[in-house]
This record gives structure tokens, sequence and C-alpha cells, in this order.
């Protein structure tokens, strides 16, 4: 029996496996070691399964994280590799983000088939997805537009795109490069109406907290810069963080010892959102986030969540 160095959890979509691949050869090239002493192990999350409704819907958080965070805690794998966008605010005890890659492209693209941007779409047109920041970002640029739910890994969206289920979608720019799958994208949207997800186009591995034989090998492949950006956005979660049917956006740049962070919250139906862009030192990535959330929260009429 071959002995693995380090077992690695990851889901079963493409997307999923490219990113296992990546952090796999990351591994290997900074030990000097054979991928094959990565062992990739597929689990089938809650999320993988729900295929008919959204997972706003389906009413809980974490979803494309459970079962692999069971398995981490369980021991039959070392670390887990996720999108960060999926990654929940609050893990579960004894668990742990310790590693994040280089992030990719952070923007989210403009797929359609019918129309050359959003704003040439023909009124009434319809965007597909199931993501309610997005759908929040497309009515607060077109009101006139009518969005309904898209689900299925993005391979399946874009078939039904092609099939005509929808005029439009929104996918993220990082996850179609890393498909290999740019050649899709009709536009790119611009950050300042369509602020990204907090860890958008960032990989985000998961440990045990305790586990520093694994967290030692992972330091390596490490991204210093992605790190205190997903900090900084994390924290901002924490902070506002109630439901999952509240559409959130944000996104920490760092520019040498500088970190700027904006963050927004928005109305499912695009008509209110409140913004806070903050800067400082990248030292104090965490604060800033909480800074920043603490502002919105404070600003937040009552019952703007909805629950
Ligand atoms: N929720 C699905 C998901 N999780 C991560 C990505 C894209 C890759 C990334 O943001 O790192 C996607 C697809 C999408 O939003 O188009």
């Amino acid at each position: 029996m071959t002995q693995h160095l380090l077992r690695l959890g990851t889901r079963g979509s493409p997307l999923a496996l490219r990113q296992a691949e990546e952090v796999q050869a990351r591994l290997a090239a900074a030990h000097g070691i054979d991928p094959s002493a990565v062992a990739i192990e597929v689990i089938r999350t809650t999320g993988d399964r729900i295929q008919d409704r959204t997972l706003a819907e389906a009413g809980g958080k974490g979803l494309f994280t459970k079962e692999i965070e069971e398995a981490l805690i369980a021991g039959t794998i070392d670390f887990a590799v996720h999108s960060s966008k999926d990654v929940p605010t609050f893990l579960p005890d004894g668990l742990q983000l310790s590693t994040y890659l280089p992030r990719e492209d952070v923007r989210d693209a403009f797929v359609s088939p019918r129309a050359a941007s959003l704003a040439t779409l023909p009124p009434g047109a319809v965007v597909g997805t199931a993501s309610l920041r997005r759908q929040a970002q497309v009515l607060r640029a077109r009101p006139d537009l009518r969005v309904v739910p898209l689900r299925g890994n993005v391979q399946t969206r874009l078939r039904k795109l092609e099939d005509g289920a929808v005029d439009a979608t929104l996918l993220a720019l990082a996850g179609l490069n890393r498909l290999k799958r740019a050649d899709v994208v009709t536009a790119l949207l611009p950050l300042d109406q369509f602020l990204p997800a907090i860890g958008q186009g960032a990989i985000a591995i998961e440990t045990r907290a305790n586990d520093s034989r694994t967290i030692d090998l992972l330091s390596r492949i490490n991204d210093p810069d992605t790190e205190a950006a997903l900090t900084c956005e994390r924290a901002f979660l924490t902070v506002l963080d109630g439901s999952c049917r509240t559409p959130i956006a944000g996104l920490a740049t760092i520019d040498g010892n500088r970190i700027e962070f904006t963050g927004e919250v928005l109305r499912e139906d695009g008509s209110e959102h409140l913004a806070e862009k903050l800067s400082g030192n990248r030292q104090d990535a965490e604060a800033i986030g909480r800074e920043a959330g603490a502002r919105i929260k404070q600003r937040l009429p009552a019952n703007f969540f909805k629950t």
C-alpha cells in the first residue's frame, strides 16, 4: 500500500477537482515530492446533492463543506480544499482556515448569447443566478430584468444557458479560468457595481487547529497577501452574518503594507444598499474588516435583513 504524506478532501465537481489538483501540484513542488504523495479523497456534500432548490431555500449554511469537515474532524483526511467563497463564516470547533493560495481574478463575468453586455439585454430579459448577491446587483443596475434561480455546477449552468432556459448568467471569472472556459465570457462586470462575494477567487485550506504537522507542511504554499485580504473580508462577515438570505459583498486588496476594503450589504431586490470603504495598515486587516462591518450594522435600518 502506498504511504501518503497527506490526505486531501474535496468535493467532486470539476472546479473542486481542479482546485484540489492545484494544491496537490503546489505542495509537491514546494516539498520536492511526487504529487501522488498527496492523496485526493472526493467527498459528496449536501450541496452537491441538492439540485432542485437554491441553497438559500435549502436553508443551511455550509452545505458544500459539512461532510468534508466531518471527515476532517474524524481524521480520515488531513486537510480540506475549498473555494473560500463557499466556506461558512463560523467553522466547527477545532477547525481553522490555515492556508490560502494566490488569488485568481475576483471579478464576475457576464455570459450571454443574447447581448454584448448587461446594459444591452432587452427589457424584461431573464437572468439566471442562484446568488442573492448577484440578483441584487443585477436588479440595482437593471430593475426591469427578471432574475430566476439557476443551479448546478458551472458546466451545468452553461448548458442551461445554451439551451435557452435563461438569457444570461453571471459567473465568477476565477472558476471559468480554472476550468479553461474563459472563452464563454461575454463581458467582465465592473467591480464598483459588482463587488464580489467574500472570498471569491481564493482557494482556502482548512485543517484541524491542533494538527501542527499538516499546518507546517502547508505553510510553504501560503500566499500572505491573499491571507491578509481574506482575514479582513471574513472579519467583515463575522460582524454582519445573520442569515444566508442576506446579500453581502466585499473585497480587500493589498498594496505593499496597505490594505483597502470595501464592503456592501444589499436588499434582495436591489432597491437599497449600504457600503463602507476603509483602508489602513495590512497588519490591521482583521480590525478593518470588523470596523467596516460594525459601521454598516450601525447604519442598517430595522428589518433590512430578511430572515
Ligand atoms: N458557489 C459556487 C462557486 N464557488 C466558487 C466559485 C467560483 C470560483 C471562486 O470564486 O473561487 C463558484 C462558481 C461561481 O460563482 O461562478
